[in-house]
Formats: structure tokens, C-alpha cells, sequence
């Protein structure tokens, strides 16, 4: 329902409260991308696992508690990083406009400007949100594939969500930047070397990934996407039709009959991958958000006010 009070989602939705908003978030990520190359890595990770996670919350933000082990905290969640960045542009928003702009919208703000440093399209998105109070680690799978899950699960998560077919293998799409541990991979080197892979890329995955049950605390991963592991492009889908894919989601998604062509399809125009990408984030961003006088703004983006602040 929308009213007066609550608009819901809007574009510019801090156009009289906080007209910079936007403007410091985005140059506040161009300034740690400058520094710190893979915090766009991070943000656009963020807006995954946020926004389908029950809402763009930033439930993921939140630390744990005495009570509850927060989001970040699981196995779902390996590998994610950088999160105190998301303070410094936070800080940098607050400096400005005292309580006014959520970490929801930081969230979703940096994931956008985070694709456009990485080379990607630039995605117009509503504002509005509002923080959750809760981060909950047990209902993460429920939500989250996991990195060997089968295509009918993925499909159906992201269904849940009104993400359609092509959604998703767009999406997917950002494992066109970044890495996997290889804790996240040894399945398909150990015992056997899993048929599927390109040998070339077995010899690589081999070297980067020695032992078959690695030291956890270990950096010891392997790039997603060997040839252009900087940018955001559709080389993601030449990688896995080329078996070149290092999870099992991302090789399922070039051999199953219901995304293969879609797979194809991104990978022989840019711009149709651009299309969709959009399209998906936008409909990732807008999952159930709280508006209007629901949930909070938060001071600190790890920690619900509640934990600091008498309200
Ligand atoms: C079926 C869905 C997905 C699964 C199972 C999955 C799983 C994973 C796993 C296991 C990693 C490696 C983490 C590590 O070892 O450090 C990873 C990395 C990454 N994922 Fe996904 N992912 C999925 C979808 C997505 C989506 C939809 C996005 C964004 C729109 C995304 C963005 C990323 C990025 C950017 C990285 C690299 C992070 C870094 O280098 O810090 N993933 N993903
Ligand atoms: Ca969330
Ligand atoms: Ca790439």
C-alpha cells in the first residue's frame, strides 16, 4: 500500500532530506575502489546476499549478539569482506545528514556504484529503504544456494523473489569478478578431478589449490574469471561454456537445458547480458523493503540502535 506517509520506494527518495546522499555514496565508493580495488567486489556480493535474504534490509550488516549469530557469520557468508567500508561511507553520509539515510539504501546504493567501477552498466534505483532490526543466521539457507546446489533449487529461490530464468543467468553474470576459495572447490579436484572441467583449468585450479582438504584460515583461492578478473563483462559465460565455471552452479547453468541458451545468448552480446543484469538487480533491490515508519534508521550500520542508543 502506498499514502502519504509512506511512499514506499522512489527514486531520489532523499531528494529535500538529504539531496547529496546520493553524490557521497558515490564518491565515497569511487574513492575505496581507488585504494582497495575489490570493495566492489564486496558491494555488489552485498546485494545478493542482503536483498534476498527476506528483505534489503541490511540484515546482513548487522553483527552478532550475545543472543543471535548474525548473517555474516555462516558458512553462506564465507568469503565476504570489506564490510568496514560500508562504515566509512555510512560516516561520510552522516556527516552530512544526521540520521537521515538508511544502510539499506547504502547497501543498494554502493552495490550500484560498485558495478560501474568494475566496467558494468549503471543501474537507476529507488531509495527508500529502511533498516531491519534482526539479522537472523538460521533462516540464511532457506534463502541462500549453496555454491553446489542444483539448478532447480537456484531457479526456485530466485523465483520466489519474481526473478525469472534470464534474471538469474544474468545475475550469476557477477562471478565475472572476483575469487573462490578453495574450500569452495576441492569437491571438484578430490578425490577426482571432476570430468566436467576443462583440463587446462584443472592444471590451474591444482596449483592454486594443492591440498584436498585446505587449511580454512588459509587465502588460498582461485580467480573467477581468469581473463578479465577486473571487470564486470560477459566473459563469465564464455568461461563456462567453456567448462571453465568453478562452482557447480555456474557449470550447471551452461549445460542445463532451461539456462543454456540464455547462457549463449550472454555470451555473444554484451549488451543483452547488460539488459537483463539491470533488470535483475532491479528487482533484487526492491525485495520487501521496509518503508515508511517500519524498521529504523541506523547510526552504525553493524548494530540495531537499540544496542547504543535509548530511541
Ligand atoms: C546460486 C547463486 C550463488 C551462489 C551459490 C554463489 C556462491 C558464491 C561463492 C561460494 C563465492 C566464493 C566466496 C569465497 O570463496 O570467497 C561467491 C563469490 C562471489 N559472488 Fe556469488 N553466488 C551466487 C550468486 C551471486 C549473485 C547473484 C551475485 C551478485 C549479484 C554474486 C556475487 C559474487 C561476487 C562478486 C563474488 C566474489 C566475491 C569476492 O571476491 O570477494 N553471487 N559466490
Ligand atoms: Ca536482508
Ligand atoms: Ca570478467
Amino acid at each position: 500500500e502506498t499514502n502519504e506517509e509512506d511512499p514506499g520506494l522512489v527514486m531520489n527518495f532523499y531528494k529535500e532530506t538529504c539531496p547529496q546522499a546520493e553524490d557521497i555514496i558515490r564518491e565515497q565508493v569511487k574513492l575505496l575502489y581507488k585504494r582497495h580495488k575489490n570493495t566492489a567486489f564486496s558491494w555488489l556480493r552485498n546485494i545478493f546476499h542482503d536483498c534476498a535474504v527476506e528483505s534489503c534490509d541490511a540484515s546482513l550488516l548487522l553483527d552478532s549478539t550475545r543472543r543471535e549469530l548474525s548473517e555474516k557469520e555462516t558458512d553462506r557468508s564465507f568469503g565476504m569482506r570489506n564490510f568496514r567500508y560500508i562504515e566509512d561511507i555510512k560516516e561520510a553520509v552522516e556527516r552530512e545528514c544526521p540520521g537521515v539515510v538508511s544502510c539499506a539504501d547504502i547497501l543498494v546504493l554502493s552495490a550500484r556504484e560498485g558495478i560501474v567501477s568494475l566496467g558494468g552498466p549503471y543501474i537507476p534505483l529507488k531509495t527508500g529503504r529502511r533498516d531491519g532490526r534482526k539479522s537472523r543466521a538460521e533462516v540464511l539457507e532457506q534463502y541462500l544456494p549453496d555454491h553446489n546446489e542444483s539448478m532447480s533449487v537456484v531457479l526456485d529461490r530466485f523465483a520466489s523473489i519474481g526473478i525469472d530464468t534470464p534474471g538469474v543467468v544474468a545475475l550469476l553474470g557477477a562471478h565475472s569478478v572476483g575469487r573462490t576459495h578453495c574450500v569452495k572447490l576441492v569437491q571438484r579436484l578430490y578425490p577426482e578431478v571432476d570430468p566436467a572441467l576443462n583440463p587446462d583449468h584443472v592444471e590451474h585450479m591444482l596449483k592454486k589449490c594443492p591440498d584436498p582438504i585446505p587449511d580454512p584460515k588459509a587465502v588460498q583461492y582461485v580467480r573467477n574469471d581468469r581473463g578479465t578478473p577486473m571487470k564486470l563483462d560477459n566473459n563469465y559465460y564464455r568461461n563456462i561454456l567453456d567448462n571453465k565455471g568453478l562452482m557447480m552452479v555456474d557449470h550447471q547453468l551452461a549445460i542445463d537445458k532451461r539456462t543454456k541458451a540464455y547462457v549463449k545468448k550472454m555470451a555473444n552480446s554484451e549488451d543483452y547480458w547488460a539488459k537483463e543484469f539491470s533488470r535483475a538487480i532491479t528487482i533484487l533491490s526492491e525485495n520487501n523493503p521496509l518503508t515508511g515508519t517500519k524498521g529504523e534508521i541506523r547510526r552504525q550500520c553493524n548494530m540495531a540502535n537499540k544496542y547504543h542508543y535509548k530511541d
